[in-house]
């Protein structure tokens, strides 16, 4: 662990090296996408090469998949692993109940997928991801690029009609053409700044024609690992009801990642 990391790099770190201790021999491991998840990736890449362990990913993006690779972790697919032991990913935020908005980084509908194909999902984040409630970061949703401005105008009429707070939605890009993701699809972010019916939102945005999935996860995550920029880290078991709290000592580590 490199000393001159930034407090936020830091937090993610100890949050992805803490979250990697529930990885064990033989399981079958869904790889989230992110700058927390790159971390993640990193820290299975190490110890699958310091203990030996046999751990297959199932990365969530070709990002994750060529980092994965990199740091020597075996990748197949989802349709290959069929289900997966343990899945752990990043979020944009995160409420009391774990439920989660996700796809800042694009890749909400793998996410989802393999979170869902999962006996586990752990999410890894920094302190300032937990809000009492969801919604101040933009909702991604995925549509297809076929009409894509019908979906964003029927989405926006959605949103009138629930009177659902802040309604402007925009298309995601990528300099100046629209961002594209893994499938080849789009993505619209509703700026809502405050999510009161996640369970209902979600239904019906995904009854919009054209939207192929949006990015609240709602009752997927079960444990959520919190990293400070001081090496504090707790971890929260949604089903156990338990809270840990730890500390990670940086002066212990080395530069392990100096290269990738
Ligand atoms: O959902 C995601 C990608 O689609 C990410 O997990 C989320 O955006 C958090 O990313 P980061 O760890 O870089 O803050």
């Amino acid at each position: 662990m490199p000393m001159d990391l930034s407090p936020i790099d830091k937090a993610k770190f100890v949050a992805a090296k803490r979250a990697v201790d529930y990885v064990e021999d033989g399981m079958r491991v869904g790889l989230g996408t992110g700058s927390t998840a790159a971390w993640m990736v990193r820290c299975l890449g190490e110890i699958i090469r310091e203990e030996g362990l046999n751990i297959t990913g199932v990365p969530t993006s070709s990002r994750t998949a060529d980092l994965a690779r990199n740091v020597g972790i075996n990748v197949i697919s989802l349709d290959e692993a069929k289900w997966l032991d343990l899945t752990i990913d990043g979020a944009d935020e995160f409420d009391a109940d774990l439920n989660l908005i996700k796809g800042g980084g694009g890749a909400l509908l793998q996410e989802k997928i393999v979170a869902t194909a999962s006996d586990r999902m752990i999410v890894i984040a920094d302190v300032a991801k937990e809000v009492a409630a969801l919604g101040a970061f933009p909702l991604p949703v995925e549509v297809i690029p076929f009409g894509w401005q019908t979906s964003k105008a029927l989405i926006e009429e959605t949103l009138v009609n629930m009177d659902v707070l802040g309604q402007n939605t925009t298309l995601r890009m990528n300099g100046d053409t629209p961002f594209v993701t893994d499938e080849g699809n789009y993505i619209l972010d509703l700026h809502l700044r405050r999510i009161s019916n996640a369970r209902q939102l979600s239904l019906v945005m995904n009854q919009v024609p054209g939207v192929v999935e949006n990015g609240l996860f709602l009752d997927i995550c079960d444990v959520v690992v919190i990293g400070g920029g001081d090496g504090t880290v707790e971890v929260r078991d949604i089903n156990e009801g338990t809270v840990e709290q730890d500390k990670m000592d940086f002066t212990e580590s080395d530069n392990l990642f100096a290269d990738l």
